[in-house]
């Protein structure tokens, strides 16, 4: 079979708690590239990921991974599986293990059966997070930063060719996460990474497509510069607030950064981030929405 490497397709994809629709008729495809997933909290983001990393299976709607079936017959799991590394949201840490034991115990779950090249693989995907420094030290003992570098290190062995990382950016530090993306950009030459934050500056810094999701469907899926480029002329640097803004905020230099609604008189253009059009995309409901930096 002559599959494109790393394809997701899905296909009105829906997924229900009880009544809770957390996901409804999402049509999505991925080839690689790094693609963010952003969307306020209850959005689906999680449930979307998880579909991909084949731990849940969607209600309704066909998931294709890789060419497969994920819940069709035990060759076809196998086959993703082996393809596929996954940071979940919340990952439980054996806190006695080192980052090196950890990150092998997760080796020897995926089957690197030979312990030399399994060491070797290790080592070079601790090194890939830079914690190969911290390899000996118990997980228990690491900060919140490094512990889900540790995460990203085991969702990275074996090259997968479809990564799913649920918040790889969660407790890093501005130097860690600077350090994250030139890792995940270089990945995405290769593989179909998809990841999900709330940081939009990751994504303005290192996905080529931003999907948005709200309610559990689909509210923007394309370029990242296309979801910027949806707020020019929508923002602007003024003296006040303005009346009916989306949302507002004082800067540093004492001036408002004003999203949405009309300009307050004297109010000169700014250039749009992609927080801002973000903020536009969502609407109304932006300012419960905008979580405190
Ligand atoms: N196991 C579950 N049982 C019941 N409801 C769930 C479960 N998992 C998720 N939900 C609900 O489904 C919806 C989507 O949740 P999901 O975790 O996918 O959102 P999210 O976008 O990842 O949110 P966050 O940014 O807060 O992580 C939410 O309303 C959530 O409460």
């Amino acid at each position: 079979m002559n599959v494109p490497r790393g394809t997701v397709e899905l296909t009105g994809v829906g997924k229900r708690y009880g009544r809770k629709h957390a996901l409804a008729d999402v049509d999505l495809t991925f080839d690689h590239g790094v693609t963010g997933l952003l969307g306020p909290n209850g959005a689906g983001k999680t449930t979307l990921l998880r579909i991909v990393a084949t731990s849940i299976a969607a209600d309704s709607g066909q998931v294709r991974l890789l060419g497969r079936d994920p819940h069709g017959s035990q060759a076809d799991v196998t086959a993703v599986r082996r393809e596929l590394g996954y940071l979940p949201q919340e990952l439980g840490y054996p806190s006695d293990m080192t980052a090196f034991g950890f990150v092998e115990y997760v080796a020897v779950l995926k089957e690197w059966n030979d312990r030399e090249r399994r060491v070797r693989e290790v080592r070079r995907v601790l090194s890939l997070v830079d914690l190969t420094d911290q390899a000996t030290v118990r997980v228990g003992r690491l900060s919140g930063g490094q512990r889900r570098r540790v995460g990203l290190a085991q969702a990275l062995l074996g090259d997968p060719r479809l990564i799913v990382l649920d918040e790889p950016t969660a407790g890093l530090d501005p130097a860690q996460r600077a350090d994250l993306r030139r890792t995940l950009s270089t990945l995405g030459h290769r593989s179909t990474v998809l990841l999900s934050t709330h940081q939009t500056e990751d994504v303005a810094a290192l996905c080529e497509r931003v999907v948005v999701l709200a309610g559990g469907t689909v509210r923007f899926d394309g370029a990242a510069t296309d979801l910027v480029a949806t707020a020019v002329g929508r923002v602007w640097l003024a003296d006040e607030p303005g009346d009916d803004a989306l949302v507002s905020w004082r800067t540093g230099t004492g001036r408002h950064h004003v999203v949405g609604g009309t300009p307050p008189t004297g109010a000169d253009p700014a250039e749009p981030t992609l927080e801002d059009a973000y903020l536009l995309m969502l609407g109304p409901d932006a300012q419960r929405l905008r979580a405190p930096a």
